[in-house]
């Protein structure tokens, strides 16, 4: 259930994309030509609003240069990537940075806080880079949402470090990204931490329609997702939506990411 009607800003009504991020042909290329590495193959995928989706491969497959290129940390070499209807391909840099503060949203394995700063003050961060007006009511339904309500007066090392990952996930809704995008959020997390962020980023999909775009080494983690999609060699190699745990270890065998 959707609960945040009025949280899609402008995107609602006739001509509505169906996702929220859209990769068309993109090729990624390091190094020089002749001796380039194609980190990325021509990928191609629709990622629907309000959906959760994990991305995994063995390891030089190409999962951080996709995250990178899908939320315009990176420029790819070819193919065009799109949030909502906007082509990344067409902005110069500085208003790139605008789109990443304002409608992207980011996660990361460290939790990447600023240690002098309070929890709340952590959280509005995004919104005082954008030069967004502070909505205190916002803020304090974003901190009781991640569970961190009694919170917002501490310093991050006061925290645990499920609780730091809270913060920045809070961090991270504070813009109403049209995406948040996860680059192993559990990878530093004990086994029970680590469930209850996953349950709290599907609880930001199921219950406020957000958009998660996660990478993870993690079975577990990816049994979260709606759907998961696995690259090899700069390709999506498959896709598996209803993923379980097993189902997608056993995929993963078969893709030699553990042989
Ligand atoms: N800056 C770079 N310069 C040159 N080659 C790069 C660069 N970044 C990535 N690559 C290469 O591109 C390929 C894909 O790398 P990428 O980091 O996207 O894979 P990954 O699936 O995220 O790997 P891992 O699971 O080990 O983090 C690899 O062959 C890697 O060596």
């Amino acid at each position: 259930m959707r609960t945040e009607t009025n949280d899609l800003r402008g995107h609602s009504g006739a001509g509505f994309p169906a996702f929220a991020l859209r990769l068309d042909g993109v090729v990624k290329e390091y190094g020089r030509a002749g001796r380039a590495v194609r980190a990325l193959d021509g990928v191609s995928v629709g990622i629907e609003r309000g959906s959760f989706t994990a991305v995994m491969g063995p390891s030089g497959s190409g999962k951080s240069t996709f995250l990178h290129c899908a939320a315009g940390l990176d420029k790819p070499s070819g193919g065009s990537v799109f949030l909502g209807d906007t082509d990344l391909g067409a902005m110069d840099e500085t208003r790139l940075t605008e789109l990443r503060r304002g409608r992207i949203g980011f996660v990361f394995q460290a939790f990447n806080l600023i240690p002098a700063l309070s929890v709340r003050q952590n959280v509005e961060l995004p919104l005082r880079l954008a030069g967004e007006r502070l909505d205190p009511a916002w803020l304090d339904e974003v901190l009781a949402r991640v569970g961190l309500a009694g919170r917002a007066a501490h310093r991050p090392a006061e925290l645990s470090g499920g609780q730091q990952q809270r913060v920045a996930i809070a961090r991270a809704l504070i813009t109403r990204p049209d995406v948040v995008f996860g680059d192993e959020p559990t990878g530093a997390l004990d086994t029970m931490t680590a469930r209850e962020i996953l349950s709290l980023l599907r609880s930001c999909v199921d219950e406020t329609g957000r958009t998660v775009v996660m990478v993870t080494h993690d079975p577990v983690a990816a049994s979260y997702a709606d759907t998961v999609l696995f690259l090899a060699d700069g390709r999506i190699a498959d896709r598996m939506q209803a993923p379980t745990a097993d189902r997608v270890a056993d995929r993963m065998t078969h893709l030699g990411a553990w042989a």
